[in-house]
């Protein structure tokens, strides 16, 4: 077994002169070291090392234990797939948090010939009985197996592992990707709790911990909760500078999508062009259909991009990885993926030249894990968030909000406290994209926990040779920043700063004002401690009240639309007629999407609406110009085919009907036909239906309509506000498909969603924050719902006389 290389020399040694032994042990030192180094080349094709990998492998042979804190795109998977193979026998379990992460990295190793499985909740039937027969045996040819911690655990697992260990075989255990050991880490996840069991069960196994995004107490708390070895441990930290990667903060407003989006398109067609060719891209949103949005609106501009999320089947996810990882370089496949975080730890292509996040992300963490995936070859590549204070605001809210009902659910049940390490991280990462004065690189680095002399310019420049916004263009970025809104909404976005008090002191022209203290006795909505992110011991026993999260929120701020914008067509007529049979008086503006002539009328009436109504207007238009280009396209994305056969298909909701009155509402015009018109009036009556249904269900007569504050109460407006709903979940459905049978299982899936809006009571309230993944999409749809009304208010008020 391979410990006959570590230090369980002593006993043998007492016959031995010294000086022999020690030559002896460092022959079998310098062989294994010989070994290691042909595997990197003739295995994996390296010609060195990259960082602190040599030190961590040797050390990991000579039966160390050993943590691994380096950045994003080391190489840390090497530093214990080397050590595996290196040993003569036996086998390494590695404990990874994602499937994907794992099926990648099996299939890696095994397309080199090397003997690497993975065993989850995932593997087949006959894989998993090949997996126990080769742990059975106490003499597994498997050299690297991958598990989660869930399946680690199981009674079955320990079984086959203390076969192993009983027969020396069992070589090591390692925690990738180790701050979700961590309460305090961004990743938590509780199963990881109990690894440290594993240290007791098998001892004297080495151990080995890997991560990219430790700060200080994270690291600590995954060393004591693995039970490493204080005398035995050799600890590798690199810097977590990425001197490659180009930090930019694009400041924004947040609640232009168009603009954003051709904000998105302007700079991804820049960078092709400066390159004469296309370049690989990851553009991360926070939700699915901002993913498919994005997504269809590039490939409508003639880029090659794709969504990738959850609500998307297995397989089509597969395929768009591997076309991602073919493309990017002039010859087909996806240049460009818009993604939820699912596409993040363990996405390993070389060349991605841009990482986008179009959204704000909730952690600082997660932020530096996802613009890691750029640049991996070492070249330079760009990672630009987009930052608004509307979008800022918001997630705050969800974020302290998800914290504070955390706190309840832990008094409720007299359980431990959450820690405060969410709301730190968020806060630290506004508190990033705040600084227009200090540079990114060091900032995170900072974040980290190094130690950085920003007075000495050399030092600074050491981490950032002009690879920043803030050190390229100080006078625009601090301008950009300025022109945001007014300082004093800063402070609202302010934190305890507990994490971590200096992270961002020193910023050069202190341009962030301190947070204003308000007069003695009176609340102070924005700051810390009040209502937003709460200091650890002033926050509430219970989730915050509805009144105080208004309170929080300040006013939407408008800010200037990116450039592109004005490129695109003027406001758009539509040609086609979309109106009601029956309109009554109250409705015939919500019915009308000819938006045009509903701002005109706004216009002279109430100039208070209308910056919103004109925003409406230009996504409108813009959406059918793009729309026009989107629909030359034949394929837009490959269709599942095992699904549907035709256009009945969504009538299999075989829920009671409502008697509904007909409203011969003319569906929102399409240039394609591939989706006949009957098929999209089925699909439409049945969301129509189904939407009825939810909002009917209920204990009192209003059923859920209670939840929507600024719904009509008479029951014709009501029929009218459902159908105007339907039509646009219909037209969702319709705009991102491209087959009749594509089109039927999207109108499934979104009827799903609605019916998934029935039973969940807690995804109603307007502060709803805990949601589950699945649950996205009704949060979504409730939204809608929501728009719709105030739309209808709105509206409602412009038309009375
Ligand atoms: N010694 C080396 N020389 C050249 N390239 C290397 C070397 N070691 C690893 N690499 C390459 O570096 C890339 C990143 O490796 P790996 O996925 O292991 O990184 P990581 O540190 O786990 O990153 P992350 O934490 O972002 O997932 C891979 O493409 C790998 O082939």
């Amino acid at each position: 077994m391979n410990y006959d290389y570590s230090f369980d020399t002593e006993e043998d040694s007492s016959h031995v002169p010294p000086g022999t032994l020690q030559n002896l042990a460092a022959e079998k030192e310098a062989e294994k070291a010989a070994n290691c180094a042909r595997i990197l080349t003739e295995t994996f094709g390296h010609t060195e090392y990259k960082g602190k990998q040599k030190e961590i492998v040797e050390a990991a042979t000579s039966g160390l234990d050993v943590f691994v804190l380096a950045p994003t795109g080391m190489g840390k998977s090497l530093c214990f797939q080397i050590p595996a193979i290196a040993d003569k026998f036996g086998i390494s379990i590695i404990v990874s948090p994602l499937l994907a992460l794992m099926k990648n990295q099996v299939s890696s190793l095994r397309r080199k010939g090397l003997p690497a499985v993975s065993w989850t909740s995932d593997t087949p039937k006959g894989e998993r009985d090949q997996i126990i027969e080769d742990l059975e045996s106490g003499k597994p040819q498997t050299r690297l197996l991958y598990t989660t911690p869930e399946k680690l655990c199981t009674r079955e697992m320990t079984r086959l592992l203390d076969i192993v260990y009983v027969e020396g075989e069992l070589n090591r255990l390692v925690v990738d990707e180790a701050h979700c050991i961590s309460e305090w880490g961004h990743d938590f996840r509780e199963e990881y709790r109990r690894l440290g069991s594993f240290r007791e069960r098998f001892h004297g196994v080495p151990i080995m911990a890997l991560t990219a995004t430790a700060t200080p107490s994270v690291q600590t708390d995954i060393i004591r909760n693995l039970k490493m070895s204080e005398e035995r441990l050799f600890t590798a930290s690199h810097p977590f500078n990425r001197t490659n990667l180009f930090y930019d903060i694009k400041y924004t407003a947040a609640l232009d999508s168009l603009s954003r989006m051709s904000a998105v398109y302007d700079f991804v067609m820049t960078l092709h062009r400066r390159r004469a060719r296309p370049s690989s891209g990851i553009i991360y949103c926070r939700t699915r259909a901002a993913c498919d949005e994005l997504s269809a609106f590039l490939r409508g501009k003639g880029i090659s991009a794709r969504p990738y999320h959850r609500g998307i089947r297995p397989h089509m996810l597969d395929k768009t990885l591997s076309e991602w990882e073919a493309g990017g370089n002039g010859d087909g496949g996806v240049d460009v993926v818009c993604a939820t975080i699912a596409f993040g730890m363990g996405i390993d292509k070389s060349d991605v030249r841009y990482i986008i996040h179009y959204d704000l992300p909730k952690s600082f963490e997660g932020y530096y894990q996802e613009t890691g995936r750029a640049g991996r070859d070492g070249c330079p590549s760009k990672c630009v968030l987009y930052y608004s204070r509307e979008d800022a605001f918001r997630l705050r809210k969800l974020v302290s909000d998800s914290h504070a009902k955390r706190q309840h659910v832990a008094s409720t049940i007299h359980g431990p406290q959450p820690s405060q390490r969410s709301i730190d991280s968020f806060s630290a990462l506004i508190d990033y994209a705040e600084n227009a004065t200090m540079c990114r690189h060091v900032s995170i680095c900072k974040y980290f926990g190094e130690k950085i002399d920003t007075s000495d310019k050399e030092v600074v420049k050491s981490y950032c040779d002009n690879m920043c916004d803030v050190c390229k263009y100080p006078d625009k970025t601090l301008r950009r920043r300025q022109n945001l809104s007014s300082e004093d909404r800063v402070a609202a976005l302010s934190h305890s700063r507990s994490f971590n008090a200096d992270a961002f002191e020193d910023d050069a022209e202190n341009s962030r004002p301190a947070p204003r203290k308000p007069p003695p006795g009176q609340h102070n909505p924005g700051q810390a401690g009040s209502v937003g992110l709460r200091g650890p011991n002033t926050c509430p026993t219970g989730p915050p009240t509805k009144k105080a999260k208004l309170e929080a929120l300040p006013p939407a701020l408008i800010t200037k639309p990116y450039s592109s914008v004005n490129t695109l067509r003027k406001p758009f007529k539509t040609p086609f007629k979309v109106p009601f049979k029956q309109p009554p008086q109250e409705t015939c503006a919500i019915q009308s999407s000819d938006a045009q002539q509903t701002t005109q009328e706004g216009e002279e009436q109430n100039h208070d609406n209308d910056e919103i109504e004109v925003v409406e207007v230009c996504f409108n238009s813009a959406r059918q110009a793009s729309r026009d280009e989107l629909l030359q396209d034949d394929v837009l994305e490959e269709e599942p085919t095992d699904f549907g056969q035709g256009g009945g298909d969504i009538l299999l909701d075989d829920e009671p009907q409502i008697d509904l009155p007909d409203i011969d509402i003319e569906l929102e015009a399409m240039i394609s036909k591939k989706i006949p018109e009957p098929a999209r009036k089925d699909v439409f009556r049945t969301i129509r239906q189904a939407l009825h249904r939810v909002l009917r269900w209920g204990d009192n007569d209003e059923g859920l309509w209670v939840n929507l504050s600024n719904a009509p109460s008479n029951a014709e407006a009501r029929y009218l506000l459902l159908a105007e709903a339907a039509k646009k979940i219909e037209y969702s459905v319709h705009t991102m498909s491209a087959t009749e049978s594509g089109y039927n299982q999207r109108a499934k899936a979104k009827l799903d969603v609605v019916k998934l809006m029935e039973h969940r009571e807690s995804l109603w309230p307007i502060d709803a924050a805990h949601y589950d993944d699945d649950e996205e999409e009704a949060i979504e749809m409730i939204g809608l719902l929501r728009n719709i009304c105030s739309g209808w208010r709105k509206i409602g008020k412009r038309k009375a006389p």
